[in-house]
């Protein structure tokens, strides 16, 4: 499939008229072939009025046919073949297998979404019959399910150049809700962008879908996106990158004359807490598992662990020893882009540069673009002293903080922001001290695990990608698994419609064959 350069609106491929712009091979930092041009107002006008005419059909569509279209998306993504990891790899200077892995995970994503959709039980369907003969007042009759909420734009994340772009988690989740999307590309991706974009347009058309149900729009800077989510037409925001782009979006989001959801998944340093007796009896076995956890990647990863929490001892120097020793052979590797690099450089400077704070091991040394892994440590009082050492650095750097007990441990998280996840390495006898900290890392964290690190999100239907602010702006709900799906519904109530006028969810003979709560309880289709 030829890279053309051009966005897709709708049905159509339109060469924008905005500043052209080409990608960036992330290993050499040369540009790549061929030139993308930036959207132009019209272009965001065009697709969010596409979106907007192919609303109320799309989200009508029976569950069957919006299942097959999810399907429809996977198996053309899987079509494109080689060329997409190619591109993505030259694109993000990611591995192959990693590429190979994380398509496997988009496509299976978009299946895990299509089973959803057939299920239906995301309608979340309830029926209160009416009760005539109540007193003193009859009870109406009451029936709710859930609605999409209206067009979703998407916004691609640069690391996780399939999973969490165009026809990642968020664009997946939001067309099994029955939102159309429109994506704004991210730029150090154009290319892997526009295939994927294609593959989506090609499964619109294919099912008989109204054209706008997908657009993609590319940009060389932030106006496309800034007019997107200010566009009157969009109902939500799903957006994966920095503290800063994030925040940005929510604040033009929140000052629009209808101010709408941006569900932004932003910075985590995912505390690690090394508990006593695992410390000393497995705390070099833990040390190595680290090193691998945070320089997966080049430590790209959102839930990438970034702050190791342990009472200082014995056990934590064991840890220290063998984290330092696997760290120091690793080698430098190709970041996603120079931005990233650059940031990440200064993050490390900064740290190198704190008075407070040891370095205790580096990676190997690598070439222009290569992230050069790196792992310090400073005091509980340090930490607590200077917030600037909670901050993420995006890439793999972590800090370990050596604590006096284990009340100072609970101190340190109590004053952590919201994080994505956080991680316990215990044994049994930790459990006691385990369960002192539960309630700390509730309130803190979105998902908590135990002997294991948080990169790696599985996408299933128990999962929590999400956490209290700053991890992401809603911490009420999560940008992967099935949940998902509920940040783009909403319900609605309908009071004595007539059975010719109730949607086919909440109708008497339940031709859907949904579970539903008929007067508070859970019944079975045909119970
Ligand atoms: N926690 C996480 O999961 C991740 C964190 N990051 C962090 O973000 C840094 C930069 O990486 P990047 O991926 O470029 O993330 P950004 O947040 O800078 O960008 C993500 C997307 O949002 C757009 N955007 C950013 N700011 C605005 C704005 N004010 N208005 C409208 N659109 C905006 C970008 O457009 P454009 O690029 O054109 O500006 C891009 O398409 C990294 O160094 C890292 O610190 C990155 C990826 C994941
Ligand atoms: O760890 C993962 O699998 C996902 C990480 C993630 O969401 C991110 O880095 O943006």
């Amino acid at each position: 499939m030829p890279i053309t350069g051009e966005n897709l609106i709708g049905a159509a491929a339109r060469r924008g008229e905005g500043e052209s712009f080409r990608a960036v091979e992330a290993a050499t930092g040369n540009s790549l072939e061929p030139a993308f041009a930036s959207a132009t107002p019209a272009d965001v006008e065009r697709a969010c009025a596409l979106a907007a005419e192919a609303f109320d059909s799309y989200r009508e569509t029976s569950l069957e046919d919006r299942a097959r279209f999810l399907e429809a998306v996977a198996d053309a993504i899987v079509a494109i073949g080689d060329e997409l990891i190619v591109r993505c790899m030259a694109e993000s200077g990611l591995p192959r297998a990693r590429l190979e892995g994380e398509r496997g995970r988009t496509v299976g994503q978009l299946k895990m979404f299509a089973g959803v959709v057939r299920d239906g039980g995301f309608l979340e369907a309830r029926i209160d019959p009416a009760q005539p003969e109540r007193k003193p007042l009859p009870r109406p009759d009451l029936r709710l399910r859930q609605i999409a909420v209206g067009p979703v734009a998407v916004f691609g994340a640069s690391n996780f150049p399939l999973a969490f772009s165009v026809a990642g988690g968020d664009t997946a989740s939001a067309l099994a809700a029955g939102c159309p999307v429109v994506a704004k590309a991210h730029p150090a991706h154009p290319g892997t962008s526009e295939l994927v974009g294609r593959a989506v347009q090609q499964a619109v058309k294919q099912c008989g879908l109204p054209e706008g149900v997908f657009s993609l729009l590319l940009d060389a800077g932030i106006a496309v996106g800034q007019a997107l989510v200010a566009d009157s037409r969009i109902a939500a925001v799903g957006f994966t990158g920095s503290r800063r782009g994030g925040v940005a979006l929510m604040q033009a989001a929140a000052a629009r004359a209808v101010p709408v959801p941006v569900y932004a998944e932003m910075s985590s340093i995912n505390p690690v807490v090394l508990l006593p007796a695992a410390l000393e009896s497995r705390g070099r076995d833990i040390g190595r598992a680290f090193v691998g956890s945070l320089t997966l990647g080049s430590g790209q990863f959102c839930t990438n662990p970034g702050l190791i929490l342990a009472v200082d001892g014995p056990g934590l120097d064991g840890f220290v020893e063998a984290a330092s020793a696997a760290l120091g052979d690793i080698q430098a590797a190709t970041m996603l882009t120079p931005g990233i690099h650059k940031a990440y450089c200064a993050g490390v400077a900064a740290l190198e540069a704190n008075p407070a704070v040891i370095t205790l091991a580096r990676g190997l040394a690598g070439g222009t673009h290569q992230g050069q892994a790196a792992l310090f440590s400073t005091t509980a009082d340090a930490f607590l002293a200077d917030h600037t050492l909670a901050e993420e650095v995006f890439g793999a750097a972590s800090l370990v903080v050596r604590c006096p007990d284990l009340a100072t441990i609970r101190a340190v998280l109590e004053r952590l922001e919201g994080q994505l996840t956080a991680a316990l390495h215990l044994d049994e006898a930790d459990h006691d001290a385990a369960r002192a900290l539960l309630p700390v890392l509730e309130r803190r964290v979105g998902r908590i695990l135990v002997n294991g690190f948080g990169t790696g999100v599985e996408v299933g239907h128990a999962m929590v990608h999400g956490g209290p602010y700053p991890a992401t702006s809603d911490g009420r709900t999560t940008s992967v698994g099935s949940l998902a799906i509920h940040r783009f519904l909403r319900p609605v109530s309908y009071q004595d419609l007539p059975e010719a006028l109730l949607p086919a969810a909440l109708k008497d003979a339940n031709p859907l064959k949904l579970w539903r709560r008929e007067d508070g309880k859970a019944v079975a289709p045909g119970a």
